[in-house]
C-alpha cells in the first residue's frame, strides 16, 4: 500500500527544479576572495595539498586559480561528512572522479574518534610526497601540507581528527557550526611527529566559478552559505526537490505526512502543525479584525533543513 501511494505520486514529482532568476554571484562574502590571495600566498609553502569536499557533493568544479597548482602537487582528496552521505553511491563517486583524473581519494567521518580513513591520511600523504620531487623543498625534513575546502565543510575538524589519531591532543582549530568560522590562518599546526608532519590552516575558500545555481543550491542545503542569502524558504523547497529525486522519503513519517509531497507549502505546513510551531496573527474581514492561527512557514523552513544537515531524514548523495 505504502509503496503504491509512493509511486503513484512519483509521477507528479517534478523533473527540473525552477531557480527563477536567481544569481548566485552575491551568495559569496568577499572575506572568500580575500583568503584566496593568502592561499595562493601560502600553496608556495607546502608540499601536499588535502582538498576536502562534503561528501554529498563530491563533484565540485576545482577553482581555476588552484588548477596549476594543484596539478604540480601531490593531491588527496578527502570526502567527509560521510555518515551524511549515501554509502550506496561510493563507488559511483569513485569512478566518476577517476575519470576526471582524481586518484587518491578517502571517504572520512572527522566526528567518529576512530575513523579508519582519517588514520590513512599521514601514511598516504607522506607515500604521495615521497613518491615526487619536492623542489625547493628538497632539503627539508618535515613535512607541510594545506587543508583547502569551501566554507563548513569540516576543514578545522579534520585537523581536529588528525591531531587526535596521530599524537593523541585536542583541539587546534575552532570549529564552527556556521560557514566562514576558519577566517585567520593559523601557521603551522603539528599533526604528527614521526614522520613530523604540519598544516597550515586557512580560510575557508569558496571557488567563485560555480558551474551553475544548481551547484550553488546544493552548497547552500548542506551549510556551506549563510542561508539567508540563499533564503531558507528556496533551500527548503529544493531539498523537498531532493529527496523525491532520489526516493528519500524518511521524511514522511517524521512529520506524519501519510505520503510524499512534492508541493512545499503543504509540506511545510505539515511540519509546523506536527512541531506546534504556529502564530497568531491578525486579518482583517469585512466584519471587523479577528485573530487566527497560521502555520510559521519559517521555523517549519528551518527544521527541515536542519534535520536533513543532521542526517534525520537519511543518508543522502546529492551529487
Ligand atoms: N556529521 C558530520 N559533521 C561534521 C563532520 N566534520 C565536521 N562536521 C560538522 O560540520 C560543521 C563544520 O565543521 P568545521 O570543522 O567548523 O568546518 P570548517 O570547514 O572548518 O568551517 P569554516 O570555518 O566555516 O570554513 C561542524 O558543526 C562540525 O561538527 C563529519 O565528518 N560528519
Amino acid at each position: 500500500m505504502r509503496l503504491q501511494n509512493i509511486l503513484r505520486n512519483a509521477s507528479k514529482f517534478r523533473d527540473v527544479f525552477d531557480f527563477g532568476e536567481r544569481q548566485v554571484t552575491h551568495w559569496f562574502p568577499g572575506h572568500m576572495a580575500k583568503g584566496m590571495k593568502q592561499m595562493k600566498a601560502n600553496l608556495k609553502k607546502v608540499d601536499c595539498i588535502l582538498e576536502i569536499h562534503d561528501a554529498r557533493i563530491s563533484f565540485i568544479e576545482q577553482n581555476p586559480l588552484f588548477q596549476q597548482s594543484l596539478a604540480i602537487r601531490p593531491h588527496l582528496l578527502v570526502l567527509n561528512k560521510m555518515d551524511l552521505a549515501d554509502p550506496s553511491c561510493k563507488q559511483r563517486v569513485l569512478k566518476q572522479l577517476r575519470e576526471s583524473g582524481v586518484r587518491n581519494v578517502l571517504f572520512t567521518d572527522c566526528l567518529r574518534q576512530t575513523d579508519e580513513n582519517v588514520k590513512k591520511i599521514v601514511p598516504l600523504v607522506a607515500e604521495l610526497i615521497d613518491s615526487r620531487p619536492r623542489y625547493h623543498r628538497e632539503e627539508e625534513m618535515s613535512y607541510c601540507l594545506m587543508v583547502i575546502g569551501v566554507p563548513n565543510v569540516g576543514k578545522s575538524s579534520l585537523i581536529n581528527a588528525l591531531r587526535r589519531t596521530n599524537l593523541k591532543k585536542g583541539k587546534a582549530s575552532k570549529v564552527g557550526g556556521e560557514p566562514g568560522i576558519t577566517k585567520a590562518v593559523l601557521t603551522k599546526i603539528q599533526v604528527c611527529e614521526r614522520p613530523p608532519m604540519f598544516l597550515v590552516d586557512t580560510p575557508g575558500v569558496f571557488p567563485p566559478a560555480i558551474e551553475n545555481v544548481e551547484t550553488g543550491m546544493k552548497l547552500a542545503l548542506c551549510g556551506t552559505i549563510l542561508d539567508h542569502l540563499v533564503g531558507e524558504d528556496v533551500i527548503a523547497d529544493y531539498l523537498l526537490y531532493s529527496l523525491n529525486r532520489l526516493e528519500k522519503f524518511s521524511y514522511v513519517d517524521r512529520y506524519d505526512l501519510g505520503e510524499p509531497s512534492d508541493d512545499i507549502q503543504h509540506v511545510l505546513k505539515r511540519i509546523a502543525v506536527k512541531l506546534g510551531k504556529t502564530q497568531r496573527v491578525k486579518a482583517i474581514t469585512g466584519v471587523g479584525d479577528i485573530t487566527i492561527t497560521m502555520p510559521n512557514y519559517s521555523a517549519a523552513a528551518y527544521d527541515f533543513i536542519r534535520a536533513f544537515r543532521k542526517g534525520d531524514l537519511g543518508r543522502v548523495t546529492l551529487d
